[in-house]
């Protein structure tokens, strides 16, 4: 495969060792100081792209990459309020589109159990549910995409919850994420059910970069022939 990587920070730079180790080719390593690669003509040399930069760029990299005709893996965070505009797109111009907010397959799988736990504690009014993510300091945006994306999981399936919010939350109607900011911390998240007499705590922690860099190869090669909207549970045949 002929890759497009736009992004070149700790993210990109993870992607193409995994990427080189299995065989495939880097065309372009897009940063803030060769944005001509974005241009259609660069662009549609390449089989497809893929990009984690910033909440302030992943959107018109997209575009870029939908007008030059390549599939797009993204998993740049902080961005979501605008993914409709580009499902729009790809489903009215049948371009190819792959998001997650997580690619590990570790993420992917507690994303599963979340859900089961958050459907069997909708009927358990005394169990409380609080978040809590923990990543490095350069980190642009909070919550981070992972914890949005198991707060909404538990949104939609708690009726006693009504909204997330990120910081102390007073309200029992809001689910309550806390944002913390160490290094080195690639990424834990923690949802925790309390009552007055026990906890159920489950965490996801990972040790390094690795298995997201993995996941967002393994995507892009599945993506390959495809045309449509997809997420990382058509890749791991969790839908
Ligand atoms: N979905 C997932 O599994 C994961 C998602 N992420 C997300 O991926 C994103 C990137 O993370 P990370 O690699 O740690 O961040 P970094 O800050 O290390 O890297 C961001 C990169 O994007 C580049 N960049 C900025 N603007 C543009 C632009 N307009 N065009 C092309 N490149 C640009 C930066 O260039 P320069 O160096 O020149 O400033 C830098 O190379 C974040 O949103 C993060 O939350 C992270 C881990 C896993
Ligand atoms: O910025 C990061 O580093 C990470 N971002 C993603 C997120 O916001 O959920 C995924 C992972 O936790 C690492």
């Amino acid at each position: 495969m002929k890759i497009a990587l736009i992004g070149y920070g700790k993210m990109g730079k993870a992607i193409e060792a995994i990427a080189l180790e299995r065989g495939h080719e880097i065309l372009y390593r897009v940063d803030l100081h060769n944005k001509e690669f974005l241009e259609k003509g660069f662009l549609q040399q390449a089989d497809l792209a893929i990009e984690f930069t910033t909440p302030d760029t992943a959107l018109e990299n997209i575009h870029r990459c939908f007008d030059a005709d390549i599939p797009v893996v993204s998993g740049t965070t902080g961005w979501l309020d605008k993914l409709e505009e580009i499902h729009q797109r790809c489903r009215q111009e049948n371009k190819t589109f792959l998001y997650a907010s997580n690619f590990s397959i570790g993420v992917n799988i507690f994303f599963e159990v979340n859900k089961q736990l958050a459907a069997l504690m909708n009927a358990q009014q005394q169990y409380d549910v609080k978040m809590e993510e923990i990543h490095h300091t350069q980190k642009k945006d909070a919550p981070s995409g992972t914890a949005i994306s198991l707060a909404e999981q538990v949104l939609e399936r708690v009726s006693r919850k009504k909204r997330w919010v990120n910081g102390e939350s007073a309200a029992a109607e809001e689910l309550e994420i806390r944002s913390r900011r160490e290094d080195p911390a690639p990424g834990t998240h923690t949802v925790t059910w309390g009552s007055p007499v026990d906890d159920i705590t489950i965490t996801h922690t990972a040790h390094s970069r690795e298995g997201f860099a993995s996941g967002a190869v393994t995507a892009a090669e599945w993506i390959q022939g495809k045309r449509g909207i997809f997420t990382m549970k058509d890749v791991l045949g969790l839908s």
